[in-house]
């Protein structure tokens, strides 16, 4: 279950912002979108979620066509956007149960998968807890666990840790990395955090909408003939 993205352009107006962006990710397997401000990340998700419309080329979630069958492509993904998007004043439970309803599962369903997720997320003792009473680092605990509610194949994160401190960050990222070995979630995590990145990831590299590299952090280090990758991302992009 992956992410085909076929040849992907896009423009704001005049300004192209995706030029020619093609890649295939790896089912099962934690994959960095790694590129710095303006790269075009949000767009490529903005494309991803359908919150814009294709211009060129074709995204396939899971074998599925955005283009001719968006609703059954879909439904193969999670995704954590950059900006919160609980409701603040319902409780953890009730963002979850709220969430499960929206797409279509039963009560009985909803409730034992919110409390599936609040087990593996460490979030029970603060389920009936109204999610304003929560620390940065538990919210976004509570996004991702809605995020799979419906068990989606494919787990898209848009600068998941924005906002959170080193230590809440770090925790973050190694719980999405143990979900994917644990559950085969196919995971793109967007970031232009380059310590959010490990050498065995698979990288993708995007600058001024292109795809610079793609591949595992390690190759494309010995590519660039450096030892580490905030090197080879600087060389390849210029940025810090
Ligand atoms: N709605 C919009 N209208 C016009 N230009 C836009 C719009 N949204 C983004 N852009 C421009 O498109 C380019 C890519 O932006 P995008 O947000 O996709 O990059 P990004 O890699 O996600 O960066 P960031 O992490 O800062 O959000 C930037 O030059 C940005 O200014």
């Amino acid at each position: 279950m992956t992410i085909d993205a076929r040849n992907i352009g896009f423009r704001y107006g005049e300004q192209p912002v995706l030029k020619e962006v093609s890649f295939t990710l790896t089912a099962g397997r934690f994959h960095a979108l790694l590129g710095p401000n303006g790269a075009g990340k949000s767009t490529l998700f903005g494309l991803l979620t359908r919150l814009l419309a294709l211009q060129q080329g074709d995204l396939l979630l899971a074998g599925r066509s955005l283009k001719q069958h968006p609703a059954e492509a879909m439904r193969q993904l999670g995704v954590v956007f950059q900006q919160n998007a609980l409701d603040l004043d319902l409780t953890v439970r009730q963002n979850l149960h709220y969430h499960a309803a929206l797409h279509g599962l039963s009560r009985r369903t909803a409730r034992a998968r919110s409390q599936r997720e609040l087990e593996r997320f460490g979030l029970l003792e603060r389920a009936d807890d109204a999610v304003r009473q929560l620390n940065g680092g538990h919210r976004r605990r509570v996004e991702i666990a809605r995020a799979l509610l419906h068990q989606p194949s494919i787990l898209l994160l848009d600068e998941a840790t924005a906002g959170l401190d080193i230590a809440s960050r770090n925790a973050l990222n190694s719980h999405v990395r143990d979900l994917c070995a644990q559950d085969g979630l196919t995971v793109l995590w967007a970031t232009h955090l380059i310590e959010e990145v490990r050498n065995d990831d698979r990288v993708l590299i995007l600058h001024r909408g292109q795809l610079l590299a793609d591949g595992d952090g390690h190759r494309l280090c010995a590519e660039q003939g450096s030892g580490d990758l905030a090197t080879t991302f600087h060389t390849l992009t210029g940025a810090g």
